[in-house]
């Protein structure tokens, strides 16, 4: 059987004396959707910080295509072929949307003024390949019409679209989106779930976390929940649904809704 794409097994983070992440065990297959909920505090972030190497784990182990996985810096991770949006959106804001995804693709060369004006013909046609796959990726994400909008030109909705398409630019096998549908309106959250609906039929594995909990329970394929930065509830959404540790810890108002 194919390992899966990645697993975390007893993924520990303590800060002072709050167990953040507290023994997690995660696993996304191919092409899987995988949610991480839970309510404010449980851990998610942590979780994420610690996947995409910006916190160190106090304990745990990870594997990535089977193989030990050690994340050691962001830009390794993005290497591996994890790539992550953010909660609170990093976008280039002094950048155009199209700027902004060619970052993502590390077009910048670092040359300067100088390296600009002797630019070779063949670093020309780099940057053309470079400029034109990013537009691609804008169509990809439905704002191909902004590519020239400096990022703070475009409305929420659009700016987390994206980084999502900057995220996408590093070709990753996992899409990580902290909170992609936050701010968003309906319509917005309508054309998102197709987005990542469609990311996932292109192949890539998506690990979720979202608030929404409408939008989570329709899209994934597996869900895990935690509390207290512990797992209280795992498996596919129909199956946490019903788990009463979660009734309880953070779906409960639903059932007033
Ligand atoms: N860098 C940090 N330093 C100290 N405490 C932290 C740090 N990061 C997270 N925490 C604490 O760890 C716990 C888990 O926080 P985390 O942000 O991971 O939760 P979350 O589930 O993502 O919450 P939210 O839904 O509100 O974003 C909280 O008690 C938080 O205050």
């Amino acid at each position: 059987m194919k390992p899966a794409l990645f697993t975390s097994t007893g993924l520990q983070k303590h800060f002072g004396g709050v167990r953040a992440v507290d023994g997690v065990n995660l696993a996304i297959e191919h092409g899987q959707v995988v949610g991480l909920i839970g309510p404010n505090g449980a851990g998610k972030t942590s979780c994420f910080n610690l996947i995409t190497g910006l916190y160190t784990p106090d304990a745990g182990q990870f594997t990535f295509n089977g193989k030990p996985y050690k994340p050691s810096s962001p830009n390794e991770v993005a290497r591996m072929g994890i790539a992550r949006t953010f909660q609170n959106i990093r976008l280039f804001n002094s950048m155009t949307a199209l700027e902004n995804v060619c970052v993502g693709m590390h077009c910048r060369t670092g040359q300067g003024v100088l390296g600009a004006v002797f630019r070779t013909p063949a670093q020309r046609r780099e940057e053309q390949r470079i400029r034109e796959q990013a537009m691609a990726l804008l169509n990809y994400v439905g704002i191909a019409q902004y590519a020239d909008y400096l990022a703070t030109q475009l409305s929420y909705g659009d700016q987390r679209r994206l980084e999502i398409a900057r995220a996408l630019a590093s070709n990753p096998q996992v899409l990580a989106l902290d909170e992609p549908a936050a701010g968003m309106n309906a319509t917005e959250k309508l054309k998102l779930r197709e987005l990542l609906q469609r990311i996932r039929e292109d192949g890539k594995s998506i690990l979720l976390i979202e608030h929404d909990v409408k939008l989570v329970m329709g899209i994934c394929d597996q869900v895990t929940v935690l509390d207290y930065g512990k797992v209280i509830a795992q498996g596919t959404p129909a199956h946490v649904q019903q788990s009463p540790a979660v009734i309880e810890a953070y779906l409960g108002g639903l059932h007033h809704g």
